[in-house]
């Protein structure tokens, strides 16, 4: 179960840009991940991500190390914090940051882009941690099966209470 869950976004479409790409994956492949990520959430919900490549999205993403720009949050090198993403609003609001510290793959092996952000995502779009272990908003990663469904009814239920 949620917290307390924040409060959405206060429109259906949103934009995304990714600022920049880890060397670790293949371009093509940081767009899919990223792609599916936004797709896992929009395929439950009225929400609509589109992706732009220059000016201000409502979900910009970056991968960063360590103190990073005007991020209040810093990254500790490998394992540990993964990522971490802003609740909607303005400014940073739903922004997503990656560390680049972490071995960011496409399958198996390293971390799984995709499954990070569909989980990062979750907090971009107002979700909390849930204490449900088989969601995808459980605060530990879990190497999930990418090709199957993350989503758990606990998540379905948290995102459908937001933007039902
Ligand atoms: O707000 C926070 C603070 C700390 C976090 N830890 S993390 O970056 O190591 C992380 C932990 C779990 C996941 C995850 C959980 C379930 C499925 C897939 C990924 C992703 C990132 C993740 C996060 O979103
Ligand atoms: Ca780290
Ligand atoms: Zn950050």
């Amino acid at each position: 179960q949620y917290g307390y869950t924040l409060p959405g976004w206060n429109k259906y479409n949103l934009t995304y840009r990714i600022m920049n790409y880890t060397p670790d994956m293949a371009r093509a492949d940081v767009d899919e991940a990223i792609q599916k990520g936004l797709e896992v959430w929009s395929t439950v919900t009225p929400l609509t991500f589109t992706k732009i490549s220059k000016g201000i999205a409502d979900i910009m993403i970056a991968f960063r190390t360590r103190v990073h720009g005007q991020c209040p949050r810093y990254f500790d090198g490998p394992l540990g914090v993964l990522g971490h993403a802003f609740p909607p609003g303005l400014g940073l609001g739903g922004d997503t940051h990656f560390d680049e510290d972490e071995n960011w793959t496409k399958d198996g092996v390293g971390f799984n882009l995709f499954l990070v952000a569909a989980h990062e995502f979750g907090h971009s779009l107002g979700l909390s941690h849930s204490n449900d272990p088989t969601a995808l908003m459980f605060p530990n990663y879990v190497s999930l099966d990418p090709s199957k469904y993350p989503l758990s009814q606990d998540d379905i239920s948290g995102i459908q209470s937001i933007y039902g």
